[in-house]
């Protein structure tokens, strides 16, 4: 689709312009190896490299714009150079501006937080299906453009791919959208130029600080999410955790709270917790619901509080939440003809695994052995790796380090970093096997009836990356052929 710059830039803010400004582009890119004639290119800094290095490329390639933050040494002058001071924010604001502001057709509703972003946006988008609306999910496992399923690259993918996606959404008739906003995402402004009606926070603990390199800079990046949120906005924050209020604290959002623990805007309880489900006393009113572990309680909470304040009934939304089922890859149980349950979860950070293993251990009824089989990223935030590995053993009766995605990193190495953090008298529990399907398989050899083997980590993930290469792999296929199903 042709657009003429001046449309396009409307909202950004122009430092310096060479070259003309009645200029017709077809599309707007970021990486020099996918522009087309008559494109404009963004020239972006990374963290590997610098897109302003493309330029000349780019313009090889049949740019005819180029967003910069400083010009390149020989100019063109065929080209138009725009300067302005920070490229990513130029390109997010571009991107929502050639698909037309998107985000202003639909409400919006942005998830962030370290976990429980997949499942309370994923659980919003079936929830409000179930109330007869038609909705679209930007999301790590997938996207929907309401009924449709495209493919995810990313939790938040770039400000193209969401502007491109939220114009499908309202060209379909969707009146919401639910997504995650990953801090790679605030920090690198994928979101900024997004019209957001609410804001949701869920927690923060210890994760991605490779990228942030400090809990501090982390913790104020999710912050600036609803820094930015307008007037006409809510943001509704988990006050249970220690930094859910200070998620408040500069918005000019109208302001709600949700907490199982004290008093807050929406309040819910756990009752009762079985393996099949919890019963929850969610707004005063008691309600089953088909999921186990308290930090679901907070994620249908957090649910809860969204729909009320999308103005959905009260009646019609809590029926709707014991309507709903898992969410692919988190806490999914499979139980083997001899009686062994095993659990999948995606639990990738230390807190996800600490509070997947507290609620098994709040399940046990008598001596079940608790087995789990952990693995840690390759090219990942490392700090992590002997984080869990000390939380599995502490909390399991036994564990099996084993591979995750390693990437281009060695998979032994990695198990080694694990391993040392697990305490002395830990040592004992702990197995170390490579090859993560031998060790699903160990974990379920040494099972007995009523035993819970947690293969966490991978989640939904149907592939293991090694050394550049996916190749398919699959938690709950293996464990299905293991148990013989
Ligand atoms: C590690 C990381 O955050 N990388 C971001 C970074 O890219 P980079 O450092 O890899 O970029 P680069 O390769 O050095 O190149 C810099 C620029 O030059 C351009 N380029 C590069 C080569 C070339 O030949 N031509 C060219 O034009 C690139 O397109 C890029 O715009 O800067 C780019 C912006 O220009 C980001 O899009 C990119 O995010 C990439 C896509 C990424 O994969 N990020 C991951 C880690 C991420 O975003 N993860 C979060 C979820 C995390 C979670 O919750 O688990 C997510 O939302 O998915
Ligand atoms: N509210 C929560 N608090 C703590 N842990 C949670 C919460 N919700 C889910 N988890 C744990 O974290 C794992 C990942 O959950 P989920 O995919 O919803 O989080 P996420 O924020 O989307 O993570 P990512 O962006 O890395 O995919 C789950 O499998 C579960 O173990």
């Amino acid at each position: 689709m042709s657009k003429n710059i001046n449309e396009l830039f409307s909202s950004v803010n122009i430092q310096s312009i060479k070259g003309f400004w009645d200029v017709e582009i077809q599309n707007i890119q970021f990486d020099s190896r996918k522009v087309a004639d008559g494109d404009l290119f963004v020239a972006c800094r990374g963290t590997l490299s610098d897109g302003h290095n493309y330029i000349r490329e780019s313009i090889e390639q049949g740019a005819r714009v180029v967003v910069c933050e400083e010009l390149p040494e020989e100019t063109s002058s065929e080209i138009s150079y725009i300067l302005v001071e920070n490229s990513l924010l130029a390109l997010s604001q571009l991107a929502s501006n050639y698909y037309a502001l998107p985000s202003k057709n639909i409400q919006l509703v942005g998830v962030t937080g370290t976990n429980g972003k997949t499942t309370i946006a994923t659980l919003l988008y079936q929830l409000f299906r179930k109330l007869g609306y038609k909705v679209g999910l930007l999301s790590t496992v997938c996207n929907y453009v309401d009924d449709k399923k495209i493919a995810a690259t990313h939790t938040t993918p770039d400000p193209m791919q969401i502007n491109l996606l939220l114009s499908e959404m309202v060209a379909a008739g969707c009146e919401y959208c639910f997504m995650e906003v990953s801090s790679h995402a605030i920090d690198q402004n994928r979101t900024t130029s997004l019209h957001f009606k609410g804001g949701i926070f869920t927690n923060i603990t210890h994760d991605h600080l490779d990228y942030h390199k400090t809990f501090d800079a982390y913790l104020k990046v999710k912050k600036n999410f609803f820094d930015d949120l307008d007037k006409k906005s809510f943001v509704v924050t988990n006050v249970d955790d220690k930094n859910g209020k200070l998620m408040l604290q500069n918005t000019k959002a109208h302001k709600f709270s949700y907490s199982t623990r004290s008093f807050a805007d929406f309040r819910c309880q756990v009752l009762e917790k079985h393996f099949t489900g919890m019963l929850l006393e969610m707004d005063g009113v008691e309600i089953w619901t088909n999921f186990i572990g308290d930090f679901n309680a907070h994620n249908l909470l957090a649910v809860y509080a969204t729909a009320r304040l999308l103005n959905q009934s009260k009646e019609e939304v809590l029926k709707g939440i014991s309507e709903l089922i898992s969410v692919a890859g988190r806490f999914e149980s499979i139980i083997s003809p001899e009686g062994i349950m095993a659990i999948v979860d995606y639990a990738h950070t230390p807190d996800a695994l600490k509070n997947v293993l507290d609620s098994i251990d709040a399940l046990r009824t008598k001596n079940e052995q608790v087995i789990t089989v952990v693995g840690a990223g390759g090219n990942r935030d490392k700090k992590k790796r002997p984080l869990m590995a000390k939380i599995a053993a502490e909390y399991s009766d036994k564990v099996i380090l084993t591979s995750d995605n390693p990437r281009s990193e060695d998979p032994e190495l990695i198990i080694s970093e694990m391993k040392a953090g697990v305490i002395f008298n830990d040592l004992r529990k702990v197995l170390c096997i490579t090859d993560r399907k031998e060790a699903i398989r160990t974990a379920c050899m040494l099972a007995q009836k009523d035993d819970i083997v947690l293969v966490a980590g991978k989640g939904h993930e149907d592939y293991q990356e090694i050394k550049g290469v996916k190749h398919h792999f699959d938690d709950k296929e293996i464990i299905r052929e293991i148990f013989k199903l």
